[in-house]
């Protein structure tokens, strides 16, 4: 079993409300708020500026090169393609990018993002990338359940560009590169007396993504 599996399978309540979320399932039929969505949007783009800096954090921890270059394909996997994909997506729902700027940061944004920058300073880097999976391999793994459940992307969803995306190959190496660093990182120093706290982390930041989706759904700041 790989680290992530044996994380989630120690944390299952907490897993299934994150990615079977209203939000998602509502993306998933096409019934979503619209005014929900953009809510999301913008404070997804205020998510994604703390977890860019994150992933800057995971190359100060880094011990080694190889653990420098994969915090550092993280940086560039963030701003240059998927930040590149949500502005694009922005623009399409009408957001300028000097409106989503200035918006006010949700409570729920703040939380969860420095969550990961705190988790991350106190820790070490595997803490992190624990902290940090929920995010990347979630969104890939809710990315592929939207697709399949509909048994492919039905263009009339309003939502297919974001399903597509996360569903994408892009989005999907990416996220199978985050599976791969945290059983590297595993094999070096994760201990039988370390994983419970570990699940903690992975606990905590996901029941942190199901707030995010309820931040969406009740447009809440
Ligand atoms: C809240 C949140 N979690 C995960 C991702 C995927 O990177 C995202 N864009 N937003």
């Amino acid at each position: 079993m790989t680290t992530f599996e044996r994380l989630k399978a120690a944390t299952p309540a907490s897993w299934r409300a994150y990615t079977d979320h209203d939000f998602v399932r509502q993306m998933g039929d096409g019934s979503l708020s619209q005014d929900a969505f953009r809510h999301y949007l913008v404070q997804d783009y205020l998510f994604l500026i703390h977890f860019a800096r994150a992933y800057a954090l995971a190359v100060y921890k880094g011990r080694n090169l190889a653990d420098m270059r994969a915090a550092a394909a993280g940086i560039s996997a963030i701003l240059d393609v998927e930040m590149k994909l949500h502005l694009k997506l922005c623009g399409e729902w009408g957001l300028s990018p000097e409106e989503i700027e200035a918006a006010p940061e949700a409570r729920a944004t703040m939380a969860y993002t420095r969550f990961v920058l705190d988790t991350g300073l106190r820790g070490d880097l595997l803490d992190l990338h624990v902290a940090l999976s929920p995010c990347i391999i979630g969104y890939a793994e809710i990315g592929m359940a939207l697709v399949n459940v509909a048994g492919g992307v039905d263009e009339k969803n309003p939502y297919a560009v974001w399903i597509k995306e996360y569903s994408g190959t892009e989005y999907q190496e990416i996220a199978e590169a985050a599976r791969a660093n945290l059983d590297r990182l595993a094999a070096d120093s994760l201990t039988e007396a370390r994983f419970p706290k570990l699940a903690v982390i992975f606990d905590q930041a996901t029941r942190l993504e199901a707030d995010f989706w309820q931040m969406g759904l009740d447009r809440a700041l």
